[in-house]
């Protein structure tokens, strides 16, 4: 087991929506699994009124866990304060609560416009030498998310930086660089001699909720596409690093990054189609003539030799057919001998977390080699907020952005959206409910003999 050091988690953010559906369950994860150092403590901070029993009570409520033992112990770690972070004189008194001997972890976990106040707050009331964390959207495009980089590292060096996409924590997307850095099958055929398209998708079954002010604001481009998929479509495409140390595999991601095209307006017009669905208009806390997408495809294209003309299609959306996440990377055929076959590696990461590899079995038949990561793995397989958080209080960077990383993939992402705020863009096309989004996304497939897969 690795060790287990002590630490007080400073959570901003306590008592929203992220904090109480997924950190807390994270924290009571890797605590009823023996995981946290038994001192460590965890300070929820929220703008609500509330205490250490009113707050326990409320996460009482909302995640009582069946297992008492456990959850009472776990309780005990959590306290609550109340304050309003926008006031600079709220640091002083959540200063003084962190042990001087220990570890201090500032998570902020609320809406961007207060990281910079409270990094500010934090190092002002001596807590620099915390680890921040950082959740997403920072920022909403190029200019304000160097903005709150800056910020942020006039108080707090980048090694202290965690900027979190969970879709990092998520294992079946760990797993995709052992496939192909360890594996002499794959890597030799990792290029535009051998692959025809590489497609990744990430569909949602469920709409905006509650989140509707947020999301509205945000749409499906800023909120996943930027950033998960960005980082899914590295770990697929990047060079290989040059060892597996954190800013290695941060410095190929980057590079990788780097080598997207950028379009101007009318390309992105050509290689990005955005919908919503419908309804969407009706939910709460949206604008009745909303624009916003609530679905985004776009086909990616890098500059880097290894990917010379291969397309990469992103799609991702809300209400579409089924919840998945996966990666498709499409072989193109060899010379037909006994019979014409094109090999196809799909890493599944949600539902299940898959790695299939379709190959020709002779006769003219083709049939699936199935790995099933969770079943194989002698481990507990964690959520990827409890995977993340271990990560930041074991002092690892590897998962994290690095703050270069991110600003590459919003110079990407910015003028796509630039050219989505323009009046003469073409509006969100609508799609059903329970669809597989936009219909005008099959165009972007189609242009180059493809078809979405594997549907
Ligand atoms: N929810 C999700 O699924 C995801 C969220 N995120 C990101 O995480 C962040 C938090 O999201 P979410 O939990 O949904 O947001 P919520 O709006 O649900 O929660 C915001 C939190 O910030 C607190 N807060 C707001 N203003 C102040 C203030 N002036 N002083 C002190 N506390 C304040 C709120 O306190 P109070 O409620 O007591 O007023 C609340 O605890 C956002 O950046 C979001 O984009 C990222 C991925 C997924
Ligand atoms: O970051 C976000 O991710 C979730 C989807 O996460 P998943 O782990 O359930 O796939 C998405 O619903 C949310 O809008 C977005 O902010």
């Amino acid at each position: 087991m690795l060790p287990r050091p002590d630490f007080d988690l400073l959570l901003f953010g306590a008592s929203g929506d992220l904090a109480l559906r997924k950190l807390f369950p994270a924290l009571y994860r890797a605590h009823a699994h023996g995981l946290l150092h038994p001192d460590a403590r965890i300070i929820g901070i929220g703008r609500s009124a509330g205490n250490d029993h009113s707050f326990r009570q409320r996460l009482n409520e909302t995640l009582a866990r069946e297992d008492g033992h456990a959850w009472d112990a776990f309780l005990r770690r959590v306290h609550y304060i109340s304050a309003d972070l926008s006031q600079t004189d709220a640091f002083s008194a959540l200063a003084q609560t962190v042990r001087p001997d220990v570890q201090p972890i500032a998570y902020l976990s609320t809406a961007p416009d207060l990281f910079v106040p409270v990094c500010r707050g934090l190092a002002q009331a001596g807590l620099s030498r915390a680890r921040v964390v950082l959740e997403k959207p920072l920022g909403h495009d190029l200019a304000s998310s160097r903005h709150i980089n800056a910020e942020v590292g006039r108080y707090f060096p980048e090694a202290q930086i965690y900027r979190i996409d969970h879709y990092l924590g998520k294992p079946a997307l760990q797993s995709l660089l052992p496939l192909r850095f360890d594996n002499l099958f794959f890597e030799p055929v990792w290029h535009s001699g051998c692959v025809r398209s590489v497609q990744i998708t990430v569909a949602e079954t469920l709409g905006v909720g509650t989140r509707g002010a947020f999301y509205d604001r945000t749409g499906a481009l800023r909120d996943m596409v930027q950033n998960h998929l960005l980082q899914m479509l590295c770990f697929t495409a990047m060079e290989r690093p040059a060892s597996s140390d954190a800013d290695a595999v941060r410095d190929a991601k980057l590079a990788f990054l780097n080598s997207l095209r950028i379009y101007r307006p009318h390309e992105a017009d050509i290689y990005a189609v955005r919908g919503q669905y419908a309804g969407y208009t009706a939910e709460p806390s949206v604008a009745p003539d909303s624009r916003t997408e609530t679905f985004a495809a776009v086909q990616v294209v890098s500059d880097s030799p290894r990917w010379a003309g291969v397309p990469f299609y992103l799609r991702s959306g809300k209400c579409m057919a089924q919840k998945l996440a996966q990666i498709v990377v499409d072989f193109k055929p060899a010379a037909a001998l006994f019979g014409q076959s094109a090999n196809r590696l799909t890493v599944s990461l949600q539902p299940d977390e898959t790695v299939s590899l379709r190959v020709a079995a002779g006769g003219g038949q083709t049939g699936e080699m199935v790995l099933d990561l969770a079943a194989q793995s002698p481990e507990r397989r964690m959520e990827a907020y409890e995977t993340l958080l271990l990560e930041v209080i074991g002092g690892r960077l590897a998962l994290f952005n690095r703050r270069d990383e991110l600003e590459a993939a919003w110079a990407w992402a910015t003028p796509i959206l630039a050219r989505w705020q323009e009046p003469s863009a073409p509006a969100p096309q609508i799609y059903p409910v329970g669809s597989w989004g936009a219909a005008a996304a099959d165009a972007l497939t189609a242009r180059n003999g493809d078809v979405w897969l594997p549907f």
